[in-house]
């Protein structure tokens, strides 16, 4: 589904990434980690189009999509959630999701302003699938506050909500438990599995490793800019090298 191959990446003397590879499966729920400062932000940049690799490329479905921009990347069936959440706070939670929808539907925002026929049915149509997604992530009941108002646990399901609504094939999230309490988070676990249920690949960078053991078939480590090892759950668990640099690191 999505393959990542000899990415590197230096920021002037410093090399963030070197020559990393790995696969994300399709059907799969994959996780990416490692210690500090070993270069996860900056992969998962590269591959959703923020930062240009040095060298490398990221191919989604077979396709080149490398230094493909962000908007590009979500057409293609790529899209990601942020760890700092950015939601529109004077909008409804579901005027949230139907802006996402607006930059896919032929009907725009200035367009539906003027409230054609077929606008307005259009509109009524965004509406629904908006709905759809806030109810999938638990939050229908929610959709008429604005979204400065929410919790912030309720803030980062919107953010699902909002990139499930554009149809991704691939969800990449960036640490979507950080912030979030035990309660929470066992929550995200269940809906990121419903998520995959709904033939979404997923992957994510995250440092919560309860999470990462409880919901991915496939974990990708990283340490110093190198990928260390990548395995099942239990092989990473296992593997002398990954706990050394977790060691390390305390
Ligand atoms: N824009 C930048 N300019 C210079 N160096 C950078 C830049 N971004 C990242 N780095 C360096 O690249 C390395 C990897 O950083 P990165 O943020 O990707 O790690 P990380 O695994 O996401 O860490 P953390 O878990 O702390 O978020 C670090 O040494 C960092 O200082």
């Amino acid at each position: 589904m999505l393959d990542v191959t000899g990415i590197t990446r230096r920021f002037g003397g410093v090399t963030a990434l070197d020559n990393v590879s790995f696969r994300v499966g399709a059907g799969s729920i994959t996780g990416i980690i490692g210690p500090n400062g070993a270069g996860k932000t900056t992969l998962f940049n590269i591959v959703t189009g923020i930062y240009t690799p040095t060298s490398g490329t990221v191919h989604l479905e077979g396709k080149n999509v490398t230094r493909h921009p962000p908007e590009r990347l979500a057409a293609q069936g790529m899209v990601r959630t942020f760890q700092n959440i950015e939601l529109f706070g004077r909008m409804t939670v579901l005027e949230n999701v139907m802006v996402g929808l607006h930059t896919k539907s032929r009907c725009g925002i200035l367009a539906s302003a003027l409230r054609l026929p077929w606008q307005i049915a259009e509109e009524r149509r965004l509406r629904e699938q908006a709905r759809h997604w806030l109810d999938f992530t638990g939050i229908g009941d929610l959709a008429d506050i604005e979204a400065g108002n929410l919790p912030f646990g309720k803030g980062r399901l919107l953010e699902i909500a909002r990139a499930m609504a554009l149809q991704p094939k691939v969800l990449l999230m960036d640490e979507p438990a950080a912030g979030l309490n035990s309660r929470e988070t066992l929550e995200l676990a269940r809906l990121i599995q419903r998520i995959r249920e709904t033939d979404v690949t997923v992957a994510l960078v995250e440092h919560d490793m309860e999470l990462v053991m409880d919901i991915c078939e496939a974990i990708v480590v990283l340490n110093l800019g190198k990928k260390l090892a990548e395995g099942t759950p239990r092989e990473i668990q296992e593997n002398p090298d990954v706990i050394a640099a977790y060691l390390g690191e305390g």
